[in-house]
């Protein structure tokens, strides 16, 4: 199986998450900010996931998985710890949703890589579920490298950006300065301003 790379917009899709427990708390996570419709169905449900319905951020149906808990979904997550359920669940999955199984990924048709985010920048690691360890390890890692100043930085780079693009300079001079701004002092916050200063005087020139 060749897994292709993909940032999808969730917001406002139906994602049905069948089992309550860890995994499917950790799913959860990944998926509250992305705006789209969870339902969990289990019996249980983790306390984390608990309070997250108490505060209305998530539909939970307090029963055993039937196949009509599956309409109209776009994103099928299945995490319960009985394989016999999860095996009914990738049967009942209509052709066109997405699957995701977390007990056996190559049953889906999607996957969840180790993630994480610094303001707009968004770091993903896949193993193509050879070694899920190996991923978090590799994650550990890079956030060490890339750390909370770049958050700010991103969003330094994406003013500039705007300002360069929509500038009446050349493309070639737009690039240069475009490559200049990846400059490891900009990740200075008085380097940033001080930049985006000179940016906006040289583009109302
Ligand atoms: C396909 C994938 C996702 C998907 O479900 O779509 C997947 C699949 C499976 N994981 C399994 C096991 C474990 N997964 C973890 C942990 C993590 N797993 C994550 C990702 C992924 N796991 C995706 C592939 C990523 C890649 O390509 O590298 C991380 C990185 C991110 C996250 O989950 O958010 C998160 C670390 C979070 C962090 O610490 O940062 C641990 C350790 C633990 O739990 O502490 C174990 C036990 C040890 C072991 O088995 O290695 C099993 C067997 C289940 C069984 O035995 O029944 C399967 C199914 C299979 O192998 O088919
Ligand atoms: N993809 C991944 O990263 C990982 C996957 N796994 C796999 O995911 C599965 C789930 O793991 P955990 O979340 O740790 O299990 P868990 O034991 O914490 O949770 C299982 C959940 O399934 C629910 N459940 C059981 N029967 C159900 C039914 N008929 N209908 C609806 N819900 C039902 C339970 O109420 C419980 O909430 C494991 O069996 C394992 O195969 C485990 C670790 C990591």
């Amino acid at each position: 199986m060749t897994l292709t790379p993909l940032m999808i917009d969730l917001g406002g899709k139906k994602v049905v998450i069948v089992g309550g427990g860890r995994v499917a708390e950790r799913r959860v996570q990944n998926l509250l900010e992305s705006g789209a419709l969870l339902t969990v169905i289990s019996p249980e449900i983790e306390e984390k996931i608990h309070s997250l319905w108490e505060k209305g951020l998530l539909n939970w149906r307090q029963k055993y998985f039937e196949a009509e808990d599956l309409d109209n979904a776009f994103l099928i997550i299945v995490a319960t710890n009985n394989s016999v359920v999860n095996q009914s669940v990738v049967q009942a999955t209509p052709p066109n949703s997405l699957l995701s199984v977390a007990s056996d990924a190559n049953q889906g048709n999607v996957q969840f890589p180790a993630h994480f985010k610094q303001g707009k920048l968004s770091v993903s690691i896949s193993t193509n579920g050879a070694s899920p360890l190996l991923s978090a390890k590799i994650k550990k890692h890079l956030h060490t490298i890339y750390d909370e100043n770049y958050g700010d930085y991103v969003d330094f780079l994406y003013e500039s950006r705007q300002l360069i693009k929509h500038s009446a300079l050349a493309k070639k001079e737009q690039k240069l300065l475009l490559k200049d701004l990846l400059r490891e002092d900009f990740l200075n916050k008085d380097k940033q301003r001080k930049k985006l200063v000179c940016l906006k005087g040289d583009i109302l020139k």
